[in-house]
C-alpha cells in the first residue's frame, strides 16, 4: 500500500530520511505516528528506524545529540526540530525506566519490527509512502484489532508493561484485544510485578483517559491485571463502579481520573495519599486529590460548609467534575454557584494582611499574628464579617484585646 499523502509533520522530516538514503542506508518512519497517521489522527513524535548505526548517523549529520546511544538513539537536530532516530535492534528484557537493557543492532528492517509489540505499531513507512506492513498490521488497524507481533508471550517477556499498553491501547483507539494477545496478558500477567511503576502509571493513565476505558478495565479484570497493579488488588467491584462511571463521559484531566479512582475506592484522603504515593505520583496532584477527596467524602455524609468548600480551593474544578460523574444526589452546579459566590478564594485576597496587623495595630510577628489572620480569614469566607479594611481591623483590635484579657 502506498499513501498518496503524508502528513506536514513527516513531509518536513522526509529530507532526513532522504540524507541517510543517500548515505547508502535504509530508513523509515516508524511506531506511533505511521499508526496514528494511518488512523487518520494527528500525530506527535516522529521516530526514525534505520540501518546505519548511530556512529554512521553522526557522520550523516551536522547537528546530533547522543539521547540514548547504548541503544542506539541518536536525535537529529534539523530546522529547529528533533528527530529520534534508533538503528534497527533486537532486544531483550527492560528493567530500566524506559529503555531496555540490551540491545543488538542490526542491519534488517524486517528483525526491528519483529521486535516490536503490536502488528498495528510495527508498520514502516518509506520516504515514497510505501507502507510496509510485515504482520498484517494494516488489517488490524481495519478490523480494530490489538494483537501482538508474533508470539505474545514473547513479546510480554522482553517487556512486561506491553500488557498495560495492549490494555491502554484498546481504551485509547476503542481496538479490542485479539484472543491470543489476551490470553496471554492473563498468562502473563504477574511479570508485571518487575515493572517500574512509574511506567505503568504512564499506561494506566492513559488508560483511564482513553474513550473506551469502560472494555478496557473489563478486560484489565479478565486477565487479572489489576491484581498486580499498587492498591488494586481484590477491587474488582469498585473497578467495576469506576468502568460505569466512565462509560458516561470521556475525562480528558489526569487529576479528575485519579480522584475518580480513589472516591470509587472509597479512600479516605489520607488512605488516598498513601494509595497516590505507591503510584508515584506528584505531591501536586496528590494535594488536590486529597483535597477534594475530603470534600467528596463530607458530602456523603453531610452537607458542606462555605469554610470546606473554600479550602478545597484550587482543586474545585477537578472535584466539581468528579461530583458529576458520581453518584452522590448532590448537584455539582449549586455548589459551583456557592464556590463563585465566596467573598473571597484565598487567603491573598483578605483586605486586611500581616503588614496591616504590624503597621496599624502595632502587633509582633507570634503565635497571635497568626490566630487572628486564621480567624479573620474565617470569617470572611464564612459571611460573618465582611472584607473590608476598617471591619477587619476592627474585628483584629478585639481579638487582640480578648486574647490579652484571657492572659
Ligand atoms: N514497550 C514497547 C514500547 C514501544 N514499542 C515500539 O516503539 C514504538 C514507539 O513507542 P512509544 O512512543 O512508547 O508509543 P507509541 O506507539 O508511539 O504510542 P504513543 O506515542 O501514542 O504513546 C511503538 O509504536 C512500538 O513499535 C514496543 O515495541 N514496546
Amino acid at each position: 500500500m502506498k499513501l498518496q499523502q503524508l502528513p506536514q509533520e513527516f513531509i518536513a522530516a522526509l529530507p532526513i530520511l532522504e540524507k541517510i538514503e543517500g548515505a547508502g542506508y535504509e530508513a523509515y518512519f516508524v511506531g506511533g505516528s505511521v499508526r496514528d497517521t494511518l488512523l487518520g489522527k494527528p500525530i506527535h513524535d516522529v521516530d526514525i528506524a534505520t540501518s546505519a548505526f548511530p556512529k554512521e548517523v553522526k557522520a550523516i549529520f551536522e547537528h546530533t545529540v547522543d539521547t540514548g546511544i547504548k541503544h542506539g538513539t541518536v536525535m537529529i537536530l534539523d530546522q529547529g526540530q528533533g528527530y529520534e532516530t534508533t538503528t534497527f535492534r533486537t532486544e531483550s528484557t527492560y528493567t530500566d525506566f524506559r529503555r531496555p537493557d540490551e540491545v543488538t543492532f542490526v542491519r534488517s528492517l524486517a528483525e526491528d519490527l519483529q521486535r516490536r509489540d503490536f502488528t498495528i505499531n510495527a508498520l514502516a513507512l518509506k520516504s515514497d509512502g510505501e507502507v510496509i506492513d510485515l504482520f498484517d498490521g494494516l488489517k488490524d488497524l481495519t478490523d480494530h484489532r490489538i494483537r501482538a507481533v508474533g508470539k505474545a508471550e514473547e513479546r510480554f517477556f522482553e517487556d512486561a508493561l506491553r500488557m498495560m499498553r495492549a490494555l491502554r491501547f484498546s481504551s485509547q483507539l476503542g481496538f479490542e484485544i485479539e484472543a491470543t494477545t489476551l490470553q496471554a496478558i492473563q498468562d502473563n500477567a504477574a511479570l508485571l510485578n518487575n515493572i517500574a511503576v512509574e511506567r505503568i502509571n504512564t499506561e494506566f493513565t492513559k488508560l483511564l483517559l482513553g474513550k473506551n476505558v469502560w472494555y478496557a478495565i473489563l478486560e484489565l479484570l479478565r486477565t487479572g491485571v489489576h491484581n498486580y497493579l499498587p492498591g488494586l488488588e481484590n477491587s474488582d467491584i469498585d473497578l467495576v463502579g469506576l468502568a460505569d462511571l466512565l462509560k458516561q463521559e470521556q475525562i480528558d484531566d489526569v487529576t479528575v481520573a485519579w480522584m475518580l479512582l480513589t472516591f470509587e475506592l472509597g479512600l479516605t484522603a489520607d488512605d488516598a495519599q498513601i494509595f497516590l504515593k505507591s503510584w508515584k505520583h506528584s505531591n501536586e496532584l496528590i494535594k488536590v486529590v486529597r483535597s477534594g477527596l475530603r470534600l467528596l467524602n463530607q458530602l456523603r455524609i453531610k452537607d458542606v460548609t462555605d469554610w470546606q468548600l473554600y479550602q478545597v480551593g484550587t482543586a474545585i474544578q477537578a472535584t466539581l467534575k468528579v461530583l458529576d460523574l458520581s453518584e452522590l444526589p448532590i448537584e455539582s452546579t449549586s455548589l459551583q454557584v456557592r464556590y463563585e459566590q465566596l467573598p473571597i478564594k484565598e487567603k491573598q485576597a483578605l483586605a486586611l494582611n500581616g503588614g496591616d496587623l504590624t503597621k496599624t495595630l502595632a502587633l509582633k510577628p507570634g503565635p497571635l499574628f497568626g490566630k487572628v489572620l486564621a480567624t479573620l480569614e474565617y470569617k470572611v469566607v464564612m459571611g460573618e464579617l465582611a472584607n473590608d479594611k476598617p471591619v477587619l481591623l476592627k474585628a483584629a483590635t478585639t481579638i487582640i484585646q480578648k486574647d490579652q484579657q484571657g492572659k
